[in-house]
């Protein structure tokens, strides 16, 4: 989905005033951000912040109350699910993504069915997908008898088969052990490094969180509290004191 007229200085995706109303609630209040060409956004904050309202609402699966979304450029300001995924935008969900009853190779080639050609160029890109997440020697294997560690590995394959620009990553490292999370945060980063794809991701995982984010953006009440480098995120007051200081301690 990459093209030769992306402009690299321009931002992948833009939120500008981003407002999502639930009732009399507002669960997202004019939040503004960017992602950028070639980097691991972090979307961190507090249950209840506005994180997951947030990221549907980039994905299409909410409309915002108001607000504009913008990606490459191109005003998607209430658009559908579909043509934003067109568009570049493809996400995981937090609970899995997957068929159980359907093999590793089955699903990974659900995300090659638009915008591939042909069942043999679908089969390799498959393939080559399952390699890049050392999945290989489980394309055979019904998804839902896996470890949940690899189930969530081909969640993000499914989204990844088809190389998008922007892959969002909902919650990704939940129960995984240390092992799995570092294997996830490498992938993560040879997705962004080898393939110049985006990254965003949505995660309580504060270590993960703070080893592989370019950036992050905190939310709290559904407001931007802070963007900054996981550095300058670490040492900001209004950070510590709203949810690094409470949650993390360090
Ligand atoms: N569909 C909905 N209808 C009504 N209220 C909602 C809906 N979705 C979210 N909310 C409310 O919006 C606010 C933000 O919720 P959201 O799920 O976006 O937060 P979050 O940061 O993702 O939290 P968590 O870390 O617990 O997943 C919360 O007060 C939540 O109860």
């Amino acid at each position: 989905m990459q093209t030769e007229s992306q402009n690299s200085t321009e931002p992948l995706l833009k939120t500008s005033g981003l407002t999502r109303r639930f009732g009399g609630l507002i669960a997202v209040n004019d939040v503004d951000f960017e992602i950028r060409p070639r980097e691991i956004l972090g979307l961190i904050g507090p249950n209840g912040a506005g994180k997951s309202t947030t990221f549907n609402l980039i994905s299409g699966f909410y409309k915002p109350s108001s607000g504009s979304l913008k990606i490459l450029g191109s005003d998607c300001t209430g658009r559908s699910s579909m043509v934003i995924s067109r568009m570049g935008l493809v996400r995981t969900f937090q609970h899995g993504s997957l068929m159980p009853s359907m093999t590793v190779h089955e699903n990974i080639l659900l995300g090659t069915l638009h915008g591939i050609r042909g069942h043999a160029a679908r089969r390799k890109r498959a393939e080559e997908t399952a390699e890049m997440l050392g999945l290989t020697s489980y394309l055979a294997e019904s998804a839902g008898t896996l470890p949940h560690g690899i189930q969530r590995l081909v969640s993000i394959g499914i989204a990844f088969a088809a190389r998008p620009r922007l892959l969002c990553l909902d919650e990704p490292l939940t129960g995984l052990n240390q092992t799995e999370v570092t294997d996830t945060l490498s992938m993560l980063e040879r997705i962004r490094d080898d393939f110049g794809c985006s990254v965003l991701l949505v995660e309580h995982n504060m270590k993960a969180v703070m080893q592989v984010c370019d950036r992050i953006v905190v939310l709290h009440h559904g407001e931007v509290l802070a963007t900054g480098t996981p550095t300058e995120i670490r040492s900001d007051q209004n950070v510590i004191n709203a949810y690094l200081g409470h949650r993390h301690g360090n």
